[in-house]
């Protein structure tokens, strides 16, 4: 089964040229200060401009403000609104309406109780996103480089389209895969040198890894 592959907190032209390289089906960019993968709205504009055609275009943004999303939509042009905050299902289908793109609301999680977020927006998001809940402390809600159990998501019900994110790289992608169903994955920190920096040669490795699992019958 092909499976959605979204290269995440990109910040230069050659991470974005790797990650469509490998053949992900989104890139994307972070819209949060405190990260050290944070761009501005003209930078991503810029950045973007290399996926048009070949890949989705997501905007990571962290309970923003209507102000500032108009600010995204409307300077980099988004094809998905990635919502990585506390964002309700009633800010969701307003935003969602608002700016007439898809919306893929993340949720963290820990443990089996923290799934039962999704019912509320299902219906409303077009696709969910679960990363691993952040340590105690942290000042990014993701990005964190950190796993969580995939064993809990045999729970869910298969209509569920969901990216699995949060501390994948290429050598944990595979057990990922056997555990999971996902439809699509996400990777950031994952996939680089130091914090924000991107490698090439680690997206190279990422890509190289996800099709070896295919080629194993995994996905
Ligand atoms: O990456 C960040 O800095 C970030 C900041 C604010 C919200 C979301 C962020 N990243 C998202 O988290 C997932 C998981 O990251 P990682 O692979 O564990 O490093 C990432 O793919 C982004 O969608």
């Amino acid at each position: 089964m092909a499976i959605d592959i979204k290269i995440c907190g990109l910040k230069t032209e050659e991470a974005v040229a790797a990650a469509l390289e490998g053949g992900a089906s989104h890139v994307g960019f972070i819209f949060f200060e405190k990260s050290p993968r944070n761009v501005d709205a003209e930078r991503a504009a810029r950045l973007r401009q290399a996926a048009r055609g070949r890949a989705q275009a997501v905007a990571v943004s962290v309970d923003a403000s209507d102000a500032m999303l108009e600010h995204i939509v409307g300077t980099m042009q988004p094809d998905m609104l990635q919502l990585h905050g506390r964002e309700s299902p009633e800010r969701v289908a307003e935003l969602r309406t608002r700016f007439g793109l898809p919306v893929m609301k993340a949720f963290s999680v820990r443990e089996a109780s923290d799934l039962d977020a999704l019912a509320a927006y299902r219906g409303i998001a077009d696709r969910f996103l679960l990363d691993a809940k952040p340590p105690a402390g942290a000042t990014l809600p993701g990005g964190n480089g950190i796993t969580f159990d995939w064993r809990l998501l045999a729970s869910l019900d298969g209509q569920v389209d969901y990216m699995l994110s949060g501390g994948l790289n290429a050598a944990n992608i595979g057990a990922a895969l056997r555990l999971a169903r996902p439809r699509g994955i996400d990777v950031s920190s994952g996939v680089e040198s130091a914090p924000g920096t991107k490698d090439p040669d680690k997206i190279r490795a990422f890509f190289a890894a996800v099709r070896a699992a295919q080629t194993a019958g995994v996905t």
